[in-house]
C-alpha cells in the first residue's frame, strides 16, 4: 500500500541557525497525522538537521546528489556520503537542477540507479513547462521523463521511488495546478506505469503533487485519489504553513 508524504524542500534557504529554529519550531507544533513528513534543508545543514531531529519522525532527506562513487567532481556529493551521515531519501530530477544544472534524463538516470544501488529511497521530480501545457504535449513529455530515467528499472526497485510530479509553471509562481489538473495527471502517470510495469507497481508508489501548494487548496489538492501527498517548496520555510499543509493529509 502506498504511503502518504508531505515533504518540505527548503531548496537554498535557511542558514544552520535558521534551519534549527525552523525544526525547533516544526517538531513543537508538527500534528498526529499518518503522512510522512520530510524536510530537505541544504547539504552544509543536514547533519544539524538529523541532530536536531533526533528522537523525531520528521525524516531529514537530500536534494541531489552525484551519481559517481568518488572522484575528481568538485563540488559534488555522492550517494555513499548521503548514506554515510543517516539519510535514507535523495530528491533527484527536480525542475531547478533540470533547467539551472543541464540535468538530462540519461544524467538522472544514472542518479537514480545510484541512489538505488546505495540503498537509497529516490524523490524523483518530474513535469511539464508551460508551452507543453500550452500545446497540449503535456502528457508526453511526462510519459518521455518517467521512461527515459526510471523505466529501465527492475519492478522490484520501484519499492524505493517516490514520485513527485511537478509542473514547472506552478513552481514558485504562486499559480496552482488545478486540483482536477493533478488528479488527471496523476491518473495519466499510474496508468503508463501500469502499461510499463503492472497494476500492483502504479498501485503502490507514491505520487506526489508539487506547484505553490499552500495551506489554503492543500485540502482540496490532496483530497484527489491519486495524489499521495506534496513536495513544498516556499510554504515549507514557514513552520505555521507547512504544519497546515501536514494537517490537509
Ligand atoms: O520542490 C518544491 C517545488 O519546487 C514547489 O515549490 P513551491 O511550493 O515554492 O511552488
Amino acid at each position: 500500500m502506498r504511503s502518504k508524504i508531505v515533504a518540505g524542500n527548503w531548496k537554498m534557504n535557511k542558514n544552520l541557525a535558521e534551519t534549527e529554529a525552523l525544526l525547533s519550531e516544526l517538531s513543537a507544533k508538527l500534528p498526529n497525522t499518518e503522512a510522512e513528513v520530510m524536510v530537505a534543508p541544504t547539504f552544509v545543514n543536514l547533519t544539524g538537521a538529523i541532530s536536531n531531529l533526533e528522537g523525531s519522525t520528521i525524516e531529514v532527506i537530500a536534494q541531489n546528489m552525484h551519481f559517481a562513487k568518488s572522484g575528481a567532481y568538485t563540488g559534488e556529493i555522492s550517494a555513499g556520503m548521503l548514506v554515510n551521515i543517516g539519510i535514507d531519501t535523495v530528491i533527484i530530477g527536480h525542475s531547478e537542477r533540470r533547467a539551472y544544472f543541464g540535468e538530462t534524463d540519461e544524467i538522472l538516470e544514472k542518479k537514480v540507479t545510484a541512489a538505488l544501488e546505495n540503498n537509497l529511497k529516490v524523490m524523483f521530480c518530474f513535469g511539464e513547462e508551460l508551452e507543453d501545457r500550452k500545446s497540449g504535449n503535456h502528457f508526453n513529455v511526462v510519459k518521455s521523463q518517467l521512461k527515459n530515467a526510471l523505466f529501465s528499472l527492475n519492478k522490484s526497485a520501484w519499492g524505493n521511488i517516490i514520485l513527485a510530479y511537478e509542473p514547472v509553471w506552478a513552481i514558485g509562481t504562486g499559480e496552482t495546478a488545478s486540483p482536477e489538473q493533478a488528479q488527471e495527471m496523476h491518473a495519466f502517470i499510474r496508468k503508463t506505469i501500469t502499461e510499463a510495469y503492472d497494476a500492483t507497481v502504479a498501485e503502490n508508489v507514491s505520487i506526489l503533487y508539487g506547484g505553490s501548494v499552500k495551506p489554503g487548496n492543500a485540502v482540496e489538492i490532496f483530497s484527489k485519489p491519486d495524489v499521495d501527498g506534496g513536495l513544498i517548496g516556499g510554504a515549507s520555510l514557514v513552520a505555521d504553513d507547512f504544519v497546515a499543509i501536514i494537517k490537509a493529509i
